[in-house]
């Protein structure tokens, strides 16, 4: 591991999972974090008191290893990793501050489960045709991981996905502290899929578990869901990988099954006869899924690759279908 010994780290995004990355960087003695956050009360709480008041609030954040700021440009100056942790809906906006020149050199981490709704773009490939970053300078953070169970501390793994093992293995490197273990992969394209599609099975697990639906039949649902994956995966950038492993098949159970899943928590609320806007109010934090289910659909019109589960989600999510008629219906194709 060739690291230098002073680690310059910039986190984008103030809400949970930056809040838990933040936390993880931090547990390094030779990582700087400048951490970037819209809010400028916010900054001041952190400053002041050392806990993001809204996300993870008793996560306690070192003042000498992280220093939180309200301009982009000043977070990533000097950077040595560029971590993406927004919600894919809401990066563009603060990016938009920031030139190609401001990312030249730098590595791009992408800690975000979803794609550019307006472009149905995984985030790697818009950074890569917006700034101009080399693939091989950019990985993904992967691996079932809730950021609820980073702040207390229980043992937890990530997957660091990227086309370059020399990136991977590094920012794998700080990624593992005495809680988290983090393995590098190779695979950045299906990694990066299978984390966005994950979200549409979770919030269509929500739906069932709304409807009524037990544990017997979520367990199917899942199993599907795991051949789905696998299907529009291989159709979009064929090649051999062990699906079974965490990075794709672990993080299908934990956001299908936990009570910390945000797309699972809005799922059960459409399922139970919420609509779709009234659930976005209700929910404090964001379910990629349900931009996930729209990009998916349409990028799947060139692919034509048989999605159930995802089809499923969509017509309720973005048709108006009810729920109980599209479960009903996708009963007839599950095994
Ligand atoms: N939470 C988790 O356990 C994990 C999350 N992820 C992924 O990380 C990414 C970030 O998710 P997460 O941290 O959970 O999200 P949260 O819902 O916790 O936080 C949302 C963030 O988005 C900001 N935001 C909300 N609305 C807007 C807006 N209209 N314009 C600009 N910013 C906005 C919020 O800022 P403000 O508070 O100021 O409104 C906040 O910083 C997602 O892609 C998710 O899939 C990946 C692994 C685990
Ligand atoms: O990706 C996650 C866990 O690995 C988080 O999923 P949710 O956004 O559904 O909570």
């Amino acid at each position: 591991m060739n690291q230098p010994q002073q680690q310059k780290v910039a986190v984008i995004g103030g809400g949970s999972w930056a809040t838990a990355l933040v936390k993880i960087l931090s547990e390094h003695s030779q990582v700087q974090v400048r951490w970037w956050l819209r809010s400028q009360a916010d900054i001041d709480h952190i400053k002041t008191f050392h806990h993001n008041p809204r996300y993870l609030s008793d996560v306690y954040l070192s003042p000498r290893r992280v220093k939180p700021c309200g301009k982009i440009r000043d977070a990533v100056r000097g950077a040595d990793y560029v971590v993406l942790a927004l919600p894919a809906a809401f990066i563009q906006e603060p990016l938009q501050k920031l030139t190609s020149a401001d990312l030249r050199g730098k590595r791009i981490v992408s800690a975000i489960k979803g794609m550019i709704p307006d472009q149905n773009k995984l985030v790697t490939d818009w950074m890569e045709d917006t700034y101009g970053v080399p693939l091989d300078d950019m990985c993904v953070i992967a691996g079932p991981c809730h950021a609820e169970e980073v702040a207390l501390e229980k043992q937890s793994y990530l997957t660091i996905a990227s086309t370059n093992p020399g990136c991977a293995a590094d920012f794998a490197h700080l990624m593992t502290c005495r809680y988290v273990t983090a393995h590098p992969l190779a695979d950045l394209y299906g990694v990066e899929y299978a984390a966005v599609m994950k979200n549409i099975v979770a919030l269509a697990c929500g739906i069932t578990h709304g409807l009524g639906y037990g544990d017997n039949f979520q367990a199917v649902m899942v199993s599907n869901a795991m051949l789905e994956i696998r299907r529009f995966v291989t159709a979009v950038d064929p090649r051999e990988r062990e699906m079974s492993a965490s990075a794709y098949l672990g993080d299908l159970l934990v956001t299908a099954y936990s009570q910390f899943s945000r797309n699972r928590l809005f799922g059960n609320m459409i399922g139970r006869g919420y609509s779709v806007k009234a659930a976005q109010l209700e929910m404090k934090m964001i379910a990629e899924g349900y931009y996930a289910a729209k990009s998916i659909h349409v990028l799947n019109q060139q692919y034509g690759v048989d999605m159930p589960i995802t089809e499923a989600a969509f017509r309720i999510l973005y048709e108006g279908e009810a729920p109980a008629l599209a479960m009903n219906e996708l009963k007839g194709y599950l095994k």
